[in-house]
């Protein structure tokens, strides 16, 4: 395990411990996301997967066990330092794509550029290319509510991809689409993470979503299950 792959990670988590109240979350779970990787975590309903998704996107800090992305210990980072560090190198996708409701397709995705420091004029122009790479062009004035859930979930993904992240932090992307709408959608995430060599931790309880990572991982009961069973 340890000197199979040269390549260090991008982000690792090691022996991750977390309790919500007296419910324990994740029971000692650690996991390697490579850089360009697109990696799916499975896992029954409350074995941790959005958890450990929280934990490694430095939304929720560990109990015990470390966080470490690019060299620095994310769990220890104050949270000011943590939040310019989301800001600048992950992007986030949940189930409902928490674009903000009174903002068009075009400004949601144009808001990360102008919080970067981008001029409005051209942080709208390349919000615009990026809703057309996620075949959203069509629907820029609409607000969230006037679209349909897979194309604000491709509007949501645009704005994830838009400032150019290390790594996508994707909750169930899906979860709330029909098929249809579900493959448009992981085909357009798995296909510009590529293009940009971007890393992608995909939690989902789906198996035709998972086809479309790299790798995977199971977890169960908090912990990740090892990845051969011999029969
Ligand atoms: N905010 C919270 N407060 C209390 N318990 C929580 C909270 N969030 C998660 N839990 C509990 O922690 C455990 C792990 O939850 P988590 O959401 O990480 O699992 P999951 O695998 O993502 O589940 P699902 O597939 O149902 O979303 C579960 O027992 C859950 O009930």
């Amino acid at each position: 395990m340890t000197n199979g792959d040269t390549t260090e990670p991008l982000l690792a988590a090691h022996q991750l411990v977390k309790a919500h109240g007296r419910t324990p979350a994740l029971r000692g779970a650690s996991v390697e996301l490579r850089a360009g990787e697109i990696l799916a975590v499975t896992g029954a309903s409350g074995s941790g997967k959005s958890t450990l998704l929280h934990c490694l996107a430095g939304i929720v800090r560990p109990d015990g066990g470390s966080v470490t992305y690019a060299g620095q210990r994310l769990d220890r980072l104050p949270e000011k330092r943590l939040s310019e560090l989301r800001r600048t190198d992950f992007g986030v996708v949940f189930q409902f794509g928490q674009l903000i409701p009174e903002l068009t397709a075009l400004d949601n995705v144009a808001l990360p550029l102008m919080l970067a420091g981008a001029g409005r004029a051209e942080a709208r122009a390349r919000a615009a290319e990026w809703l057309e790479r996620f075949g959203v062009l069509g629907q820029e004035d609409l607000r969230p509510g006037e679209m349909s859930g897979g194309q604000a979930q491709r509007a949501a993904l645009a704005r994830a991809l838009v400032t150019g992240p290390k790594a996508v932090f994707a909750d169930e992307p899906t979860g709330a689409l029909d098929s249809l709408a579900g493959e448009q959608v992981m085909t357009a995430l798995a296909h510009t993470a590529r293009e940009a060599g971007t890393a992608v931790l995909l939690v989902t309880h789906d198996a035709q979503v998972a086809a479309y990572a790299d790798r995977e991982i199971q977890l169960r009961d908090g912990v990740v299950a090892p990845a051969e069973v011999t029969a």
